[in-house]
């Protein structure tokens, strides 16, 4: 998470900035004090990848209160709010002055051209980090309910376990679940994100220092492999681990000893060791990339978790428990789902898995800013909708798999029939359809103000023009 700079303090407060651009979001932890600048331009405290954001877009000024103001951009700062009016509500769209600026309040939704942005309480503050403290898992698909039995059995025996599945699908927290049902549950958990860091880097978080091991090596260090005595080691994307790691991480496992960079000797350790990777290891073992002989020992056991769309149960409960969490983190009542909302997301390919989901509801719960989330709030990309039911390819069990030849260790990336289909697909079509010409007409005509009120990239909006044979409208005039 890359976190936004102050130009007057650099301590974290409680809210984060969420960033909703093409199709992807960015969290950046927020100062309680001082001003934040966003655009284009990597000068800025967050950079925003979009081509209807300004280069120095708007500034956020943290409070109390909190306000945003507009630095002239070319699309404009848009604050969506809903209002009551008689039985329904109807959004607002409020735009500052520009040099003025406009209060803003944790939750509400700010429009920079087609971007949008919305101040949230930090993970770990008001909402739980991944995997700590958000309860049990949720478990209902058959699979996955196999899948969580083998969990618990293999959680009581001292074996070395590889987690396999799709980004975001849940490896950490069934990694974080084997922990706590296990006789270490009263150690340490400590995961380690191979990929996030430099060669060197990694060797000193693993192995630990010595002091003076190099420049800046004042003192000397545990490594991450100590401070997890008697717990459990989560070695997450291992697939990306160095050859020269790879090496020092298998005499690890080999001996149960560990030397510090730098050291003389090395120290006994007493740790349970669970790798995590959406690669195919297999694959890579064969290539050459990853050694045969640390995939073996860290493969004591493969269990692979199924993507999400092979999960349809699990969706509308997901859904429901991470809506309700968004919503007290707002401050406001748990939000109802309508038929057609749970339907869409059901009909979803769900390329980035619970991940994904979450962001998309996050999204949704501000968006709607009313007691119920409509399909409209979901702004879910059709890209990445489910083949109707006849054309999917027949469904495989999302078996976990035992310790076997590398080849055993494939991930699962199997479709299951789901519920709905072509009928479905031609249901929401029409909702998109709809919301497109509304928009239009909304803003006479205007494609990129068109685009930026449904919190779409401008190119992606033009695509659904011609894909529902909508007319592009000449400047000034409205569609229909
Ligand atoms: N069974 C579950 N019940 C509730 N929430 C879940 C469950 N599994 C995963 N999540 C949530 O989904 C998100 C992604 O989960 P997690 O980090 O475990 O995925 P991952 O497979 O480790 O992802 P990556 O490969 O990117 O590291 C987290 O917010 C997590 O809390």
């Amino acid at each position: 998470m890359a976190s936004a700079k102050s130009t007057r303090n650099d301590v974290q407060g409680a809210l984060e900035l969420a960033v909703f651009a093409g199709g992807r979001v960015t969290r950046h932890p927020l100062p309680a004090e001082g001003r934040v600048s966003l655009g284009r331009s990597p000068e800025n405290d967050v950079p925003i990848d979009d081509s209807s954001v300004s280069r120095r877009h708007a500034i956020i000024h943290l409070g109390p209160p909190i306000a945003i103001e507009d630095l002239g951009s070319a699309n404009g700062t848009r604050l969506r709010r809903e209002r009551s009016a008689g039985p329904t509500t109807k959004l607002v769209e409020l735009q500052p002055e520009q040099g003025k600026t406009m209060e803003l309040s944790v939750g509400d939704a700010v429009n920079l051209g087609s971007t949008l942005i919305v101040i949230l309480p930090r993970e770990g503050t008001a909402s739980a980090a991944p995997g700590q403290g958000q309860g049990q898992p949720i478990v209902l698909d058959p699979a996955m309910e196999r899948l969580y039995a083998l969990a618990e059995r293999v959680a009581g025996a001292p074996i070395t376990v590889l987690l396999l599945g799709e980004t975001g699908a849940g490896k950490e927290v069934l990694a974080e679940h084997i922990h706590r049902r296990s006789p270490r549950a009263q150690g340490p958990f400590v995961r380690l994100n191979c990929a996030a860091l430099s060669e060197s880097l990694l060797e000193s978080e693993l192995f630990g220092h010595e002091r003076g091991a190099f420049t800046s090596a004042v003192q000397a260090k545990p490594g991450l492999l100590e401070t997890a005595e008697k717990g459990t080691v989560l070695l997450d994307e291992v697939g990306e681990l160095p050859p020269s790691i790879q090496v020092k991480l298998l005499r690890v496992l080999e001996e149960r000893k560990v030397m510090r960079v730098g050291g003389l000797s090395p120290r006994p350790i007493d740790v349970r060791f669970i790798s995590a990777t959406n690669r195919d290891l297999a694959a890579e073992v064969k290539r050459g990339a990853f050694r045969e002989d640390l995939f073996f020992r860290l493969n004591g056991i493969a269990l692979t978790i199924p993507p999400l769309r092979a999960r349809i149960s699990e969706i509308a409960p997901l859904a429901r428990s991470l809506a309700d969490r968004t919503a007290s983190a707002l401050g406001r009542p748990a939000p109802a789902f309508a038929r057609e909302t749970l339907a869409a997301l059901e009909a979803h390919g769900w390329p980035g898995n619970i991940r994904e989901l979450r962001n998309v509801i996050e999204r949704a719960v501000v968006l709607s800013g009313g007691d119920t989330l409509l399909p409209e709030h979901l702004l879910l990309d059709a890209a990445a909708a489910l083949p109707p039911v006849e054309a999917r390819p027949a469904a495989a069990p999302a078996e976990p798999r035992p310790a076997a030849a590398p080849e055993a260790a494939a991930p699962a990336g199997t479709v299951p029939p789901a519920e709905g289909g072509g009928g479905l697909r031609g249901e929401l079509d029409a909702i998109e359809r709809k919301r497109i010409v509304d928009a239009l007409e909304q803003c006479a005509g205007n494609q990129t103000q068109a685009a930026a009120l449904l919190g779409m990239p401008r190119r992606t909006f033009v695509a659904r023009l011609s894909a529902y044979g909508i007319p592009r409208p000449r400047k000034g005039k409205a569609t229909r």
